[in-house]
Order: C-alpha cells, then sequence, then structure tokens
C-alpha cells in the first residue's frame, strides 16, 4: 500500500492494515536491534499518562517498553522514521491534520501481558493524533493470542470489533483520538514499535 492509500484509507475510515510495510531483511534487522537493547536492560514498564499524571499500572497495561531518541537515532531507526516522514507528509496533504512531528519506541509484552481498552491521546494532552504500529515478530498464528483489538463505529449505535493479529512486518496506522483499542492477551513474546505522529514540534 503506497502512503496516498494509507492517508485515503485514514481520511475515510479512520484506520487502515498495510501487511508488508517493511522489508524482511529490515524486520529482522530492527529485532535484532531490540533484541540488543532488551539484553541491555533499557526495556522499562510502560506507564500511563503525562508528566505529574503518569503511573504506572500494571493492571491496565504490562508491557515494556524502551522509547527511541529523536535526537541519536541509530541508522536503522532513522530508517524506519523516513519511512514514517514520507507518510506523515501524505497524511498532512489528504486529512490537513498539520501533523509536525513523530515519537516511538519499542514494546514487549511478555508472555500473559495485555493492555485494556484505551485511546492513545492523554486526557489534557491531546497532540497524539494518529497512531502507528509496526509488528516485528517472526512468527505468529491465532493461537498465540495477543491480537489488536480495534473497536470500530459500526451501523447505528453498534460497535464492531476488528481483531489484528501482530504478524511481523504488518503496520496499522489509526487516528489516535477516535479509536478505541486493545491489547489482548498474549501467550508469547509479542514485539513491535509503536509510534505517535503528532500536531507539536519537538
Ligand atoms: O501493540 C499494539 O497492538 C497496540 C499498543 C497500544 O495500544 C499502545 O501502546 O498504545
Ligand atoms: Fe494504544
Amino acid at each position: 500500500m503506497e502512503n496516498q492509500a494509507i492517508a485515503n484509507a485514514l481520511y475515510e475510515q479512520g484506520w487502515c492494515v498495510i501487511d508488508g510495510f517493511i522489508s524482511e531483511d529490515f524486520r529482522r534487522e530492527l529485532l535484532q536491534e531490540q533484541q540488543d537493547i532488551l539484553a541491555h536492560g533499557q526495556f522499562r514498564h510502560a506507564g500511563i499518562g503525562k508528566g505529574d499524571a503518569f503511573k504506572i499500572q500494571p493492571e491496565i497495561r504490562s508491557d515494556k517498553v524502551s522509547w527511541m531518541d529523536h535526537t541519536v537515532l541509530t541508522p536503522l531507526q532513522s530508517q524506519y522514521w523516513a519511512k514514517i516522514e514520507a507518510i506523515r507528509g501524505a497524511i498532512n496533504q489528504r486529512c490537513f491534520l498539520g501533523l509536525r512531528s513523530f515519537e516511538a519506541h519499542f514494546a514487549m509484552y511478555p508472555p500473559g501481558s495485555f493492555y485494556l481498552r484505551h485511546l492513545d491521546q492523554f486526557q489534557h494532552v491531546k497532540y497524539r493524533v494518529v497512531t502507528t504500529i509496526l509488528y516485528l515478530n517472526d512468527t505468529w498464528t491465532r493461537e498465540d493470542g495477543g491480537a489488536l483489538r480495534m473497536y470500530l463505529p459500526g451501523s447505528g449505535e453498534v460497535e464492531e470489533k476488528m481483531d489484528v493479529f501482530p504478524v511481523g512486518g504488518r503496520m496499522v496506522v489509526f487516528l489516535s483520538g477516535e479509536i478505541p483499542h486493545e491489547v489482548l492477551p498474549t501467550k508469547k513474546e509479542r514485539i513491535s514499535i509503536t509510534g505517535w505522529l503528532r500536531d507539536i514540534e519537538y
């Protein structure tokens, strides 16, 4: 799917799923980098909220994250950033969302972990506008659990559930403030890069 098509899907339905967003070689390299960072103990329990409101709440989410630093990206991270930049341009042209910057972290969901239903915008800080999730897993089957469940506006009052498994190379893009979602309990380690296009500068 081209960036143009991603922007169109976002405009028309607020979300999209792109299989094979990156090559297998690139996926493996990013996964290796994630595993090196993990081995160096640079993953932290993820929290919820911003600033003073930040709290670690394992009953709501039990993943671990490692933030990328946009001022010192590794070559692989820069390569990923460049792909996101191209999407950002296409979305701004099509959807007029005024996206200005990007933030991202590696995420690792250990077996048994999950993230309950939520929106990606903070209560008082609404600068996250578009969510991008890229999965890095070598293999994934239905039995492994860990689907991303999106709640989409259905016909009338009824919500529709849409489950997306974290298949390696698959990218999911959606409007951060519009699509409630959750990560169902995973049975095996689940690796991804989650990012947000924002309407503020760094
Ligand atoms: O990994 C996923 O599929 C979703 C993660 C998520 O919802 C988040 O980090 O806010
Ligand atoms: Fe989320």
